[in-house]
Parts: C-alpha cells; sequence; structure tokens
C-alpha cells in the first residue's frame, strides 16, 4: 500500500515537474511577442499619452482616435498588455454609466519617452531590425573558426563603424544607451558622492553624448568634466555645463585628467583590447592621486543578492556574443587579471543596486 502511493506521489511529482518544463517552453516560443507589443506600445506613445491624463482613465475610443489607429486591434494589443500586469484597465462612473479605461502601472511609466528614468529607448534599441538580425548567426559563431561576430556578419563591420555611417543607427545607440546611463548614474550620485570627493577632472572614456557627465557634474560641481569619445558621437552631443567633448580614438591615447571614468564601455572589448585601452587611461590620470572608477556587471557579484540582477548581467554576456567581436561581462578574477596587466597596483569592487559593480582601480 504505501509503496503504491509512493509510486503515485512520484508520477504526480514527475507531471507537475513536467509541466512546469512546459510552461517554462512555452514562454521561451513565444516570449518574443512581449517585447514585440511593447515596443509597440511605446512607438504609438501609449504610456505618453496616459501620464497627460495622470491617473482618469483613457478609453478605447480615445487612445484609437488620439493615435489614429483601428480600434478592434488595439483594443487587442492592450488586452494582451493589461493582462501581463503592463497597463491597467478600470472602471469610473461616466455620464453614461460605468465606463472602462486604461491607466499607468508602474511597469508602463517606465515607457515613457522622455521620463528621467525612462527604459524606452533601450528597449528601441535592443529590438530595432539593426541589432535584432544578428541574434539569427549566434550558431554560425560558434561553429565559425574565426569566431566572427554575428553583428559583423550581418552588417560587414562593427558596431561603432556601422554607426559612423548610419545617423539612424548613431542616434539609436546614443539614446540608447543614455537612457541607461540616467538610471545607473542616478544610483552612483545617490549613494555613492564620496567616491567623487577630491576629483578636479574626469574623463569619461566612451562616454556617449555626455549624458553621464552632465549629471555627475551638475551633482558635484567641483568636477571639470571632459566627454570623450569617438567623432560622430561627440559631433552629435548637446552642450552640459562644465563639460567639455572631445573626440578621439581610446584605443590612442586617453585625454589628461585627474581621474577617468568607463561605464558600459570595456564590457564591448577583448582582454588585450581592454588592457591597451587601461595602459592609455593610466598614462592619462594622476600618478599620485588619481583613480579610474569603472561601471560594469561582475558577474557572480550579485549571486544571493538579487537573481533578477544577475540574470540580466548573463543576458548582456548574450548581447556581447551577438553584438560584438570579442565583448564580454566578466567575473571579479577575470577583471582582476586585466586590471593588473593593465599595470594598477590595486582595486576594490563596490557592489551596487543596479546590475552593474563600481570598479575602482589605482596606478
Ligand atoms: C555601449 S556605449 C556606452 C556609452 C556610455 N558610456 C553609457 O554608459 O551610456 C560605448 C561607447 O564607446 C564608444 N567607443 C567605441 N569605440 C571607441 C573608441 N575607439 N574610442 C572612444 N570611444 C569609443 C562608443 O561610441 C559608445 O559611445
Ligand atoms: O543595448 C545595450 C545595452 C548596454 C547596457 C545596458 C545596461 C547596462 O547596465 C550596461 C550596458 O550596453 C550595450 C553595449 O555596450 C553595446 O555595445 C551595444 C548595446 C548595448
Amino acid at each position: 500500500m504505501a509503496e503504491e502511493t509512493s509510486g503515485v506521489a512520484k508520477l504526480i511529482h514527475e507531471r507537475e515537474e513536467e509541466s512546469q518544463a512546459q510552461e517554462y517552453l512555452w514562454n521561451c516560443i513565444f516570449g518574443f511577442t512581449e517585447t514585440a507589443v511593447v515596443k509597440c506600445a511605446v512607438e504609438l506613445g501609449i504610456s505618453d499619452y496616459l501620464e497627460t491624463h495622470k491617473q482618469q482613465p483613457v478609453s478605447l475610443n480615445q487612445l484609437s482616435t488620439a493615435f489614429g489607429c483601428c480600434a478592434s486591434s488595439l483594443y487587442r494589443i492592450l488586452r494582451f498588455l493589461t493582462n501581463r500586469g503592463i497597463f491597467k484597465e478600470v472602471s469610473s462612473v461616466g455620464d453614461g454609466g460605468d465606463v472602462l479605461g486604461y491607466v499607468q502601472t508602474p511597469i508602463s511609466r517606465l515607457l515613457r519617452r522622455d521620463g528621467e528614468n525612462s527604459m524606452a529607448h533601450l528597449l528601441l534599441l535592443q529590438n530595432s531590425p539593426f541589432m535584432l538580425a544578428p541574434w539569427h548567426y549566434l550558431t554560425a559563431r560558434l561553429l565559425d573558426k574565426e569566431n566572427t561576430s554575428p553583428f559583423n556578419a550581418v552588417h560587414g563591420k562593427d558596431a561603432w563603424e556601422y554607426a559612423k555611417n548610419n545617423s539612424e543607427h548613431n542616434k539609436l545607440i546614443n539614446d540608447g544607451m543614455a537612457c541607461h546611463a540616467r538610471m545607473t548614474t542616478r544610483v552612483i550620485i545617490d549613494n555613492y558622492a564620496e567616491i567623487f570627493k577630491g576629483i578636479e577632472s574626469l574623463v569619461d572614456v566612451g562616454g556617449g553624448n555626455g549624458t553621464t557627465l552632465g549629471m555627475l557634474v551638475k551633482a558635484f560641481p567641483w568636477i571639470k568634466g571632459i566627454n570623450f569619445d569617438l567623432p560622430h558621437v561627440v559631433s552629435v552631443a548637446p552642450h552640459y555645463d562644465g563639460v567639455v567633448h572631445v573626440e578621439g580614438d581610446m584605443f590612442d591615447s586617453v585625454p589628461n585628467a585627474h581621474a577617468a571614468f568607463f561605464m558600459a564601455v570595456l564590457h564591448d572589448w577583448g582582454d588585450e583590447e581592454c588592457i591597451r585601452i587601461l595602459k592609455n587611461c593610466i598614462k592619462a590620470i594622476s600618478k599620485d592621486t588619481g583613480k579610474v572608477i569603472i561601471v560594469e556587471t561582475v558577474l557572480e557579484e550579485k549571486i544571493g543578492n538579487d537573481k533578477s540582477l544577475k540574470d540580466v548581467g548573463f543576458m548582456m554576456d548574450m548581447v556581447m556574443m551577438s553584438h560584438t567581436s570579442n565583448g564580454k561581462e566578466r567575473s571579479a578574477k577575470e577583471w582582476a587579471h586585466i586590471l593588473s596587466e593593465a599595470g594598477f597596483s590595486r582595486h576594490s569592487i563596490v557592489n551596487i543596486p543596479a546590475i552593474e559593480c563600481i570598479i575602482l582601480a589605482y596606478p
């Protein structure tokens, strides 16, 4: 009898496991629909529109009129998004009785295109045709003796060369990265101001359109900011008080400054390339009191801390495999290797409430 019960329990357990496995794979198979539909909501500007109505529910008719789109298709898009908790459907009392309308949620607020903490442009970057096409060549990269990056396989050049000759892609990258820069820089300013005490001038190497340095200099006005990036990036960068834009190539040299800053740059490159860039940095910064501040993923640091942040690090590592030739996310051991090879005498890692850590390296 006991044996029979344990056999049934085993069978039930196996069925539960199989149904969980199926659920996981259904999500893998159709997971792209969520990204595609969220992208559609961003392109229409649904969050931006709802925001202008504060928490007043907005009806389907109002939305379809505002966007000039087919009400029945928009209804299906909104049904999908409310089902996943991205927007919320509420009823309110109107002239003719109860009316249904849509309001924002904490997720949809992050999808406003101009919000301070918006993630919309990062979503548009990753899901642009330029960035999606290379994923079809991931297996080809593994089988290719030359290890050609999927981005190169599709576009015939690396992402930075491609952006140089394609203003649409250049804007997508700069806006997407600025979106990420705003989120992480806010965390750094609010929690780690002591890192910037005593820094007279700071060069942001691969600083993109200067969003990060603009925020840092505003928060810590004693710093003179030098935003350093490729010519096609700085030539379209907006003005920020206290920041000068300098064009150049970090593989040749880095402008002199008291300290240097890197965010989401070194992960685009292999170890030898990072060592070369970092050696240029050591030459550029103050020998006695200078330091290099690196904001990047340290893979295992988030374990046991926040699983979702750790998962983003592993996903970013796949983005690097698809979009760069030698780039990768690194473990603490891998960071220690490139920093010591570049000539830094010591470094420390600060775990922060973001997907990255702050790595402080001293000459
Ligand atoms: C992933 S983006 C990071 C931008 C910015 N630091 C941020 O966190 O938003 C990498 C940046 O490195 C710049 N970059 C690539 N190659 C470079 C080079 N050889 N010299 C200087 N900057 C370079 C790119 O133009 C781009 O702005
Ligand atoms: O699309 C991206 C996103 C990043 C990124 C996002 C969030 C972070 O905290 C760090 C980096 O980095 C990218 C990157 O370096 C690249 O070469 C292409 C695309 C992206």
